[in-house]
């Protein structure tokens, strides 16, 4: 059976005043499979939260039809913050070309791709400025419907469209949120326009595989049927791998409950290539809101491999002994091999590089870094997969999705909601004036108070 992914764990373990042996593993084991068992048990009965694990075994016709009216468009723009656009960004960025947008219509072969998360003006207005609003399609992505971030661009977008092609608006707008509940399942209805679901049971940072991340993808040319077959095989190997040491999930779930355990309070993502550098991004997001609660959680850190490697590979190495480091390393990259300049003396000294190819300096480096951190007596696992390509990219989305959840179950935390996340929400509401929020402005003003308190002005 060819291969998924591999990790390798023996970097992990280390000594020391705050030791994470093997043996500590092996304490855990129960743990681990009790875990796993209730998480399965919920998600077969698509308990709240629970949902993303059947999304590899989803019927996809309808989200493959959606992306084919999609793609008739010459620009699409999702409009979602969180959940519901960090797995977007992970895919596109993946999947993609590089410099996608700026390549000729006829070789990139489907439409513009833009992302509207953050409410920043400059670069909503520059955006919709640029576009040929009756040509765009906008796809408002949201669970809850009522994210005001995205709640904001959706107005914004939707008038400025109607502006431009009247009551026409509506089929430039695809709806994806809860099948019954919310503020845009109620405006999809009153407007007709054309609207997918987000399975009930499944929350924002576990949704990249259900239609948030999947329609656009497919309009973009993504091939979502091998994105989620490659989750669908890892799920089905991580069944048959019934024992801990076997268990490469269960492995992961392990080393980073006992690493957290014994005070290194960061999981440091450091993926090599600019193709994965936003599978660091979603991994921030699902490993901090569903592990941050009640005392737990370690820091998820973004890095990217060679870039942090000139950047933050210093502190990492010899800085606190706070973090375990995650390299994730390709296999097969395009190779690209570096001319030989032999006609130009001066530059004699790099003729180690002559011939050499671009891809596997990559992999080098990613060797080296992980080395020198082991050198430095710092815990590193060392991911592999075969190459970023859909069936293995929706492998490797499903096995963090699972590594995270177990993790949770081991912390015993609920590794589905995000509590704390809330309460700044209804602080926003309240100060927006949102009906219903009133009673959080005084909450708002004392706490704020304390921020600014001690002020010193220059
Ligand atoms: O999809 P939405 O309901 O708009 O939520 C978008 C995001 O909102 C909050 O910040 C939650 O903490 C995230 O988990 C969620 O992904």
């Amino acid at each position: 059976m060819d291969e998924l992914l591999s990790v390798s764990v023996g970097a992990a373990f280390v000594g020391g005043d705050r030791p994470v042996l093997r043996e500590n593993i092996d304490d855990l084991s129960k743990m681990v499979e009790e875990a796993d068992v209730l998480l399965r048990e919920k998600g077969r009965d698509d308990v709240e939260g629970f949902g993303w694990i059947n999304l590899p075994y989803q019927d996809l016709s309808e989200t493959i039809k959606i992306g084919r009216w999609l793609s008739g468009f010459e620009a699409i723009v999702q409009i979602g913050i969180g959940g519901s656009a960090l797995g977007n960004r992970m895919l596109a960025k993946a999947l993609l070309p590089p410099f996608y947008n700026e390549l000729d219509a006829s070789v990139r072969k489907a439409p513009k791709f833009y992302l509207l998360e953050n409410p920043d003006p400059k670069t909503a207005v520059s955006l919709l400025d640029r576009l040929d609003l009756s040509k765009t399609a906008f796809i408002v992505v949201s669970k809850s419907g009522s994210t005001t971030e995205t709640a904001a661009h959706f107005l914004w977008a939707w008038q400025k469209v109607r502006e431009k092609i009247g009551e026409r608006a509506s089929d430039n707008f695809l709806i994806i949120t809860d099948p019954r509940k919310g503020i845009l399942r109620k405006f999809a209805k009153s407007t007709g326009c054309r609207s997918l679901n987000i399975p009930e049971s499944v929350g924002g940072r576990y949704s990249v595989l259900s239609s948030v991340g999947l329609a656009t993808a497919s309009a973009l040319g993504i091939n979502i049927e091998k994105l989620v077959q490659g989750a669908k095989e890892m799920d089905q190997r991580l069944v048959l791998r019934s024992h801990l040491w076997e268990n490469p999930a269960w492995l992961l779930a392990c080393i980073n409950l006992l690493h957290a355990k014994a005070g290194r309070n960061m999981a440091v993502m450091m993926p090599y290539g600019d193709d994965l550098a936003d599978f660091a991004e979603w991994f921030a997001q699902l490993w901090g809101e569903s592990l941050g609660k009640e005392g737990y959680g370690t820091t998820p850190v973004r890095a990217l491999g060679a870039i942090d490697q000139h950047s933050q590979l210093q502190l990492y190495a010899e800085g606190p002994d706070d973090k375990l480091i995650t390299i994730i390393d390709v296999k097969n990259r395009p190779l690209f091999l570096l001319p030989d300049v032999v006609d130009i003396d001066a530059l004699k000294d790099l003729e180690f590089l002559y011939g050499k190819a671009l891809g596997d300096l990559l992999s080098i480096e990613a060797r080296s870094t992980a080395s020198a951190l082991v050198k430095a007596g710092k815990p590193v696992i060392y991911l592999n997969i075969p190459e970023v390509s859909e069936r293995y990219i929706g492998a490797l989305v499903f096995f963090y999705e699972y590594v995270t959840a177990l993790v949770g179950f081991l912390m015993k935390i609920n590794p589905f909601d995000q509590p704390g996340v809330e309460q700044g929400k209804r602080y926003i509401y309240s100060l927006m004036g949102r009906r219903g929020y009133e009673e959080y402005v005084k909450e708002v003003e004392e706490y704020f108070g304390a921020c600014q308190n001690t002020e010193i002005i220059i």
